[in-house]
């Protein structure tokens, strides 16, 4: 079935998606008909082509006029300012010719209202970004509550975040065998693209100090992420976190008051029952490489959205730490191209139930 896709942004996460779509599957594995930013072509061309992070993705990219031809499929690229105020002025107008069924947003930058002037504006049947932008109507953890997503009700949606990916399935399985009164939790972050390289002007101070000098103690949505979805853990995360001059790859140092006594055997169990079950694929439990922990660096390219070190489990009564990575781009990635998984089967199966 036709299910045709949009991005706006193609910064890391914009970037890592489309390369993951054409790694995933020769030809795409969704029909990527037009992408957008604000840089020129051949910018666009020359980041897809080398990647600091992950190297020269495994398919060709060459232009085409106004297409970027990637893998040997030809898509438009518009260029676009949605500082520029309406879709039209901004140059999301000329996406209507395209009847996307959904516009993946990885700018950082749109509001509710640019997301709902989108689709009032037929330039898209549904908008999914990737934050928590306020006013939106759901947050998918894939694995985790993408059974909730109803065509007929929901149409700005939030892929959640990466630390929310990471987090949420964990808290689920918690929440659900064993219950949790409280969890302060820290994530280490790398260096995000809105740092600074030299001390300067920032709207957040902290992420105007030279990124690669410092421990940055900073904020995070993390536990706003986590109770989107799971409502009942509202008011019970704190959260903070720490920016790290790494350029990928976060850890999540995590500490649970649960609601009864627990086990070191009892939560390893549940965490391998879930990750060989509902979870394969979403979680992984790592127990190290010869006798040791591996390092953040070994994470490279991961698809989990979370991988537990299990050597670093700890249960003493109803307190249990735990130590979490993931690679924040790659693992993200896969996931943002899973709910466009689930967006694509409900069009199937809402077109089929009218068609019947
Ligand atoms: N980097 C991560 O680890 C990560 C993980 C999960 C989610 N996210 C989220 O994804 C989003 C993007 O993050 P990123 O790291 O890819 O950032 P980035 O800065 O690398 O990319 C943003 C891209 O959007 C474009 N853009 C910004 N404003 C625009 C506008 N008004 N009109 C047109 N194009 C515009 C920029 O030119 C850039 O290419 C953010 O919401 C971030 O919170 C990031």
């Amino acid at each position: 079935m036709n299910f045709g896709v949009g991005i706006v942004g193609l910064g890391r996460i914009g970037r890592g998606v489309l390369r993951n779509n054409f790694t995933q599957a020769v030809g795409g594995r969704f029909d990527i008909k037009v992408v957008c930013d604000v840089m020129p072509i051949n910018q666009v061309a020359y980041l897809l082509s080398h990647d600091s992070t992950y190297g020269n993705p495994p398919f060709s990219i060459t232009i085409d006029g106004e297409h970027l031809i990637v893998d040997g499929k030809p898509i438009k690229y518009q260029r676009v300012d949605r500082r520029r105020g309406n879709p039209q002025d901004a140059g999301l107008g000329d996406l209507r010719e395209f009847e996307l069924d959904v516009l993946f947003d990885a700018t950082g930058t749109a509001t509710n209202d640019d997301f709902r002037t989108i689709i009032r504006q037929n330039i898209a049947k549904k908008t999914l970004c990737t934050w928590n932008v306020t006013g939106l109507d759901i947050s998918l953890v894939y694995g985790v509550n993408n059974d909730q997503y109803d065509p007929t009700k929901h149409d700005v949606i939030c892929s959640s975040t990466c630390t929310g990916n990471a987090l949420t399935p964990i808290f689920h399985i918690l929440e659900q065998h064993i219950g949790i009164d409280y969890a302060r939790v820290i994530t280490i972050h790398p260096t995000l693209s809105d740092q600074k390289v030299l001390d300067g002007y920032h709207v957040n101070p902290q992420y105007g100090r030279t990124f690669n000098e410092s421990i940055i103690p900073t904020s995070t949505n993390v536990g706003h992420s986590t109770t989107l979805v799971i409502p009942a853990l509202t008011g019970k995360i704190d959260s903070f976190s720490y920016r790290v001059p790494n350029c990928i790859v976060s850890a999540m140092d995590i500490s649970a008051r649960l609601a009864r006594n627990t086990t070191i055997e009892e939560c390893s169990d549940l965490f391998n029952h879930y990750a060989q079950n509902s979870l394969n694929g979403i979680i992984s439990c790592d127990y190290g490489s010869f006798g040791h922990q591996k390092v953040s660096i070994d994470y490279l390219k991961t698809p989990y959205s979370a991988v537990i070190l299990m050597q670093y489990l700890t249960a003493h009564g109803c307190q249990l730490g735990l130590s979490l990575m993931h690679d924040n781009e790659w693992a993200y990635c896969c996931r943002v191209l899973d709910i466009l998984g689930v967006l694509s089967s409900a069009k199937e199966k809402h077109s089929c139930a009218r068609n019947s």
